[in-house]
């Protein structure tokens, strides 16, 4: 059986700030402000779970090569990804946006192939084809709703919440791919090596989105 501290990969951000208090509730609290410090790799007050902290699109990466035991990330992230390797115990419920397609207010079907701009390039390659539409895919890293505005392309594929991004851009949302949540993901082999420890901070995360949870 393996020993030594079990690691948590977090997601810098908005995902991070949702995480911190779910995991204090769960009794895993960092020994000094992940906000302030410029660390990556936070001791915790429980002597056995480490937390490093990374890009979003990094945790499944950390978590599926067992470089990291257990990672938070978003869904849309691992419906991108695939999730190889990795098994998804439970869903955070933080962090709610969808993943959706969008356009401009003005957005007519063109008479050639479309083509959506999107950081989700597999999810979108699915859902088109999945509907037999033909897509020119463009691959971009952020500020998806200036590709319609700049005629580089007809379409996104991004992440939405209140929709004010759309809105600002003149552009509206069309259809949900995905409603999207952070997701607690587990590396396989150390689901089976380190079944003991896994599962009892698994339980008490899972016991802490239940306490933490807004009443319906
Ligand atoms: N507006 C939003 N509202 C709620 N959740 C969001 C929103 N935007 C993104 N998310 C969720 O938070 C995750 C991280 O998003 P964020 O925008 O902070 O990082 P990013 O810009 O995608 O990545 P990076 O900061 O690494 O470049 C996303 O994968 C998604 O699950
Ligand atoms: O519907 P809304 O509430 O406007 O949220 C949607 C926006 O949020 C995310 O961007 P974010 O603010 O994280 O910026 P970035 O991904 O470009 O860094 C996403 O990429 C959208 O642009």
């Amino acid at each position: 059986m393996e020993t030594g501290k079990l690691t948590l990969a977090l997601t810098k951000g908005r995902i991070l700030k949702e995480t911190l208090p779910l995991l204090a509730r769960a009794g895993v609290e960092p020994l000094e402000d992940m906000g302030k410090s410029r660390k990556l790799v936070f001791p915790t007050t429980r002597d056995d779970v480490q937390l490093v902290v990374m890009r979003g699109v990094d945790v499944p990466v950390y978590v599926r090569h067992g470089a990291a035991d257990l990672g938070v990330v978003g869904k849309d992230t691992l419906l991108e990804q695939g999730s190889d390797g990795v098994y998804e115990p439970l869903d955070l419920g933080i962090a709610p946006c969808r993943l959706m397609t969008a356009a401009p207010v003005d957005f007519a079907w063109p008479d050639r192939r479309v083509r959506v701009a999107t950081k989700f390039v597999n999810v979108a390659r699915d859902y088109f084809a999945r509907r037999g539409v033909q897509v020119e895919l463009i691959k971009l890293y952020g500020a998806m709703e200036l590709a319609p505005a700049m005629a580089l392309a007809d379409m996104i594929v991004d992440i939405v919440d209140t929709g004010n991004t759309l809105r600002a851009n003149g552009m509206e949302p069309l259809d949900e791919i995905a409603a999207v949540t952070s997701r607690l993901i587990v590396n396989k082999a150390s689901m089976r090596s380190r079944h003991g420890a896994l599962n009892g901070l698994i339980e008490a995360i899972g016991s802490a989105v239940a306490d933490l949870a807004p009443a319906a």
